[in-house]
């Protein structure tokens, strides 16, 4: 199956900021968490893929289209959730609902009033009137409910409540187990990136530092207390180290080493996503 979005060498600067060159695959199937610092270059890079803003440069294609074509037949297979969204304030939510739905085909009634129902969402107040929380959550249901194939997904879960983030995890997994569907997410919520995620898209300073698979990236790396000094140079894989402890993004290698030079460990442990993010991220 085809790719549903494809971003090739995509740069754009706003003052001095640059973001790219970027090239990310969505494949079908797949969710994918934008990771990175504030001011990153995140939400641009979703406005970019939304046509929302101009690039300088590159290409990205969703559903085989660029984007920026004219021709906005790919709109209809992608739903997307900005962090800010102006001029729904005078509208309630059943005339918000009766407007998006009737401008998407595969509008799933059924999953809205779920939705609505699990958070507890009043569809006959003004949007205005509605908290930051209840807001978001009004808003998912009117993005969620789209069914499209694509979903993109700006901080969804920023300003919810404890529960009401549980359930919209579940409600995601569920979405995506009706198949032929992706995500991409972007989320300072390490448990929302840690249950949903397949692939951390990771941005530093406007650059991508990579793509890479969770699971891979939760086996890689590994922290290790050793009984023996280490040397001044540094050990193959070794991404930082203190006092008898180093970690490593390349366990096999560094173990091959330490054996090597006769320097046991004590204890070798897996480090949690949140500690590999920081490192990606600061070191
Ligand atoms: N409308 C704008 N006018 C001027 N600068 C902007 C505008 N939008 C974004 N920027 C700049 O682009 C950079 C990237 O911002 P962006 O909102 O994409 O980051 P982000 O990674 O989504 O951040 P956060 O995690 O804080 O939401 C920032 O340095 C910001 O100052």
């Amino acid at each position: 199956m085809k790719a549903y979005a494809e971003i090739s060498q995509l740069q754009k600067n706003i003052d001095d900021f640059q973001l790219g060159p970027i090239d990310l695959t969505i494949e079908p199937e797949t969710i994918t968490a934008l990771v990175g610092n504030n001011g990153t270059g995140k939400s641009t890079l979703l406005k970019l893929m939304m046509n929302l803003a101009s690039r300088d440069s590159g290409d990205i294609k969703l559903f085989n289209t660029s984007v920026s074509n004219g021709n906005e037949s790919w709109k209809r297979n992608v739903a997307y959730l900005p962090q800010t969204i102006i001029g729904m304030d005078a509208y309630t939510g059943n005339t918000l609902k009766a407007l998006i739905e009737s401008l998407y085909p595969n509008w799933d009634d059924s999953l809205f009033i779920e939705m609505i129902n699990l958070f507890d969402v009043p569809l006959n107040k003004r949007f205005g009137k509605l908290s930051q929380g209840v807001r978001q959550k009004l808003n998912l249901a009117l993005t969620v409910a789209r069914n499209t194939p694509l979903l993109v997904l700006d901080e969804p879960t920023a300003f919810m409540d404890i529960p009401s983030k549980k359930f919209f995890m579940d409600i995601l997994v569920d979405w995506m187990d009706k198949g032929d569907r992706s995500i991409i997410i972007t989320s300072h919520q390490v448990e929302d990136i840690k249950k949903l995620s397949d692939y951390l898209f990771v941005l530093r300073n406007g650059k991508a530092i990579g793509n890479f698979e969770k699971e891979a990236l939760t086996e890689n790396y590994k922290r290790y207390w050793l009984n023996g000094l280490l040397p001044n140079t540094a050990i193959p894989g070794e991404v930082s180290r203190a006092n008898l402890q180093i970690i490593s993004n390349k366990p096999e290698k560094t173990e091959v080493f330490l054996q090597k030079n006769n320097i046991g460990w004590i204890d070798r442990k897996s480090l949690e996503l949140e500690e590999i993010i920081t490192l990606l991220l600061t070191t």
